[in-house]
């Protein structure tokens, strides 16, 4: 809910109904072609919220809302009184942009309207019921609307939070884990995705003892590549130590590269490990998560030509020879699609909180809706949206407290 109605700044966008009585607006008619509006902000609620318009109404909606003062200069945030342009009610004040066709984004006429929303909004009904909650002029439904707005609020937070940990991966790097049996490639996988000599390779079994771990640009996401220890069984106790470590770096795996010798499906090696590591990451775990994991066969030109692949009753798996580079496009594209769920995508995704802060200050403002909603006591309530607020602010830098006065007066007419 913001303070200038989305609507409002739809109507100036496509132009006025009916003349507006208002002098010294300067508003000149709209030309010819059609305007667009959007929200240009995030997801979910925020402090501020942007709303962009693009078309030739643009500069008469920033006009009519802005009057009677003219057009800003191009290209500088000003603020402005924001009005609405029939009435001439004040609405907000705001932060407005006016981008001159063609040295815009869109080569059009543009406007911005940075507008106020969130929080202070919500506190202030509450805070509006205790203080003048004997007045007549009052709304009705007021802290029922003040409660549906938490809920919502409460689920857009919880949203961005779940968000964190993809955010943190993407500031730091995805675990990406590299497993096998022994002598299936994995090291070989490892040199060849981090384009350096990181892991040992030899055709002896077990050479890879300990964990190593590189960081990397997998197909465009930065990711933390481990090259571990071969899993088998029956070994000295260097080696056994190498597969507790393998073991234990699989647990915290963003991802799993399980790697096979495509050549080898049918050793007990290439058999216990499909068993033990890659059919469980296909069943979902208590918590409802499943462990994401592409299965690589490796060694693909030793296969007999002509047979493309060597075991279709397998989980969906990957062919690829480390040796000659065959099958590394569609493992990096394979990986790319895996790597854009446990980072998300910061182009298509919802925005991601990517510093610790910003973490806790959103925690903390749930904790205080969740105050809000055991309150008994009104004021109860009230100072919980207080401290949720305050977290907010922490991050937006707005919703003061003679903000939320503001809103009293101007939502709820009272002490006129
Ligand atoms: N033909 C063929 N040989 C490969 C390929 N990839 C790796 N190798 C060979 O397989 C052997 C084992 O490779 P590594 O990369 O050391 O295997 P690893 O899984 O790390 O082995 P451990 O660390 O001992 O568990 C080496 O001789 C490699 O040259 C491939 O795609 N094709
Ligand atoms: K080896
Ligand atoms: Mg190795």
């Amino acid at each position: 809910m913001w303070r200038v109605p989305w609507t409002l700044v739809a109507r100036a966008a496509r132009g006025p109904r009916r003349p507006c009585t208002r002098q010294g607006s300067g508003s000149s008619a709209p030309r010819s072609g059609s305007t667009i509006f959007a929200l240009s902000s995030g997801q979910g609620r925020c402090g501020i919220a942007v709303i962009r318009t693009s078309g030739p109404a643009s500069g008469h909606a920033l006009r009519s809302l802005t009057a009677p003062r003219d057009l800003p200069p191009a290209r500088s945030a000003c603020l402005r009184l924001l009005r609405d342009p029939c009435s001439g009610e004040p609405l907000d004040r705001a932060l407005v942009l006016w981008f001159p066709g063609p040295q815009s984004f869109t080569g059009e006429d543009c406007a911005e309207f940075h507008v106020h929303g969130g929080p202070a909004v919500a506190l202030a009904h509450v805070e509006a019921y205790i203080d003048f909650g004997e007045d007549d002029n009052l709304e009705e439904g007021v802290l029922e609307r003040a409660d549906s707005q938490v809920q919502e609020l409460e689920v857009a937070l919880g949203t961005h939070l779940r968000d964190a940990r993809r955010g943190q991966r993407l500031r730091s790097g995805a675990h990406v884990v590299v497993a096998g049996p022994p002598n299936a490639g994995k090291s070989s996988l490892v040199n060849l995705l981090s384009r350096k000599p990181v892991s040992i390779v030899s055709s002896e079994p077990g050479t890879t003892r300990d964990v190593l771990e590189t960081p990397v640009d997998l197909a465009g996401f930065p990711a933390l590549l481990s090259d571990t220890a071969g899993l088998r069984e029956g070994i000295g106790p260097v080696e056994q130590e190498g597969v507790r470590r393998a073991r234990k770096r699989l647990e915290q795996a963003d991802l799993i590269l399980a790697v096979l010798d495509a050549s080898d499906l049918a050793s007990p090696s290439s058999c216990n490990f499909l068993d033990m590591v890659v059919s469980p990451a296909g069943a979902e775990s208590p918590n409802g998560n499943r462990q994401r994991l592409l299965l690589v066969l490796n060694k693909s030109d030793l296969l007999p030509p002509g047979d493309p692949d060597p075991s279709p009753d397998l989980p969906p798996h990957l062919l690829l020879s480390c040796l000659t580079g065959e099958g590394l496009d569609s493992l990096l594209e394979a990986l790319r699609k895996e790597l854009a769920a446990v980072c998300g995508d910061p182009s298509t995704g919802p925005p991601l909180l990517t510093r610790a802060r910003h973490q806790h200050h959103l925690q903390c403002c749930l904790d205080a809706l969740g105050h809000y909603k055991q309150a008994k006591d009104v004021s109860l309530a009230a100072e919980a949206l207080r401290v949720a607020r305050g977290h907010l602010a922490h991050l937006t830098g707005g919703g003061g407290t003679e903000e939320i006065l503001d809103i009293i007066f101007q939502d709820f007419c009272v002490g006129k």
